[in-house]
């Protein structure tokens, strides 16, 4: 897996084993409300970390600004080694360059087949490939995101909820990046659908060594898959810890997510599982 790579920053320089993600201090306002304050977050190379908190914590602002998406008020974010806050366009670049994203909604162009949504960032990176070698590239996406080679030509509308979740992997994976970022990626499957997605990630983190970022409200998605999980409540990370050693965890948010019945199931499913 991950620990195969040589991971290195803009500058060529080896990453080690320094975290992928390294977020300290951010500070993230909309006028009076404050969301952020004083969020602090290590993402290690090559771990699933489930990000969870309740509605409006500010789980997506905190995606939006590791990607570069939002720029927060206060404090400091390193992506790759480097300062994601950097105005320099290069790093902008590079940091982009190397993050998948599977937004909620999947965002696919749905004027274009999946084929073409999964080229748009192979042609925006690499226009001079031929164009049967990014027809080629993108098809071997879509087989690893779980689809059948048919699904190349065809429209986001003619899918269903799930393979359209997969079509979105696929053209998150176009690049080959390091990093994973992956909004809600079950919410609106069916729980059979929402256990192999997550089955999905697992084998994609273990053949490409990916590091991944996963928001999520999924309790059967936390114990599956995560190996960490950030807790976003009271506008900070509380703790970041695998799922069991959260459950201890005293804040009433805390004890009401992981020791109500649902997490019980998930928790027991996992369990059946192991
Ligand atoms: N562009 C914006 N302008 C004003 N307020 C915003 C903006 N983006 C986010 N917010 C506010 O920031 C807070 C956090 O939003 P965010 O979308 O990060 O929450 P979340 O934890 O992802 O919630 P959910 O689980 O419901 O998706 C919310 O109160 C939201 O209204």
């Amino acid at each position: 897996m991950a620990g195969a790579t040589v991971m290195r920053s803009f500058d060529g320089a080896d990453l080690g084993d320094a975290p992928l993600i390294r977020v300290r201090g951010l500070v993230n306002r909309f006028g009076e409300q404050v969301v952020h304050d004083g969020v602090d977050l290590d993402v290690r190379r090559g771990e699933i970390l489930g990000v969870v908190g309740g509605s409006g914590s500010g789980k997506s602002v905190l995606m939006r600004s590791i990607l570069g998406l939002r720029r927060p008020n206060a404090g400091r974010i390193d992506v790759l080694g480097m300062d994601a806050m950097s105005a320099d366009p290069a790093v902008r670049r590079h940091i982009e360059r190397n993050s998948g994203v599977l937004f909620q909604d999947g965002a696919l162009f749905s004027s274009l087949t999946v084929g073409e949504n999964v080229q748009v960032p192979l042609k925006e990176y690499y226009p001079e490939l031929p164009e049967s070698l990014r027809y080629e590239l993108a098809l071997l996406k879509i087989k690893l995101a779980g689809l059948p080679a048919d699904a190349i030509d065809k429209l986001p509308s003619q899918l269903s909820g799930g393979m359209r979740k997969r079509a979105a992997l696929a053209r998150a994976l176009a690049l080959d990046p390091p990093l994973l970022f992956l909004d809600e990626p079950t919410a609106g499957l069916d729980p059979i659908g929402a256990a192999a997605f997550d089955q999905l990630i697992l084998t994609l983190r273990r053949a490409l060594g990916l590091t991944v970022f996963l928001i999520t409200h999924d309790l059967d998605t936390l114990y599956a898959i995560c190996d960490r999980v950030a807790v976003l409540a009271d506008r900070k990370v509380l703790a970041t810890a695998p799922v069991a050693e959260l459950e201890t965890l005293d804040h009433p948010w805390v004890q009401e997510y992981f020791n109500g019945p649902r997490a019980r199931a998930a928790q027991a499913t996992a369990e059946g599982n192991d």
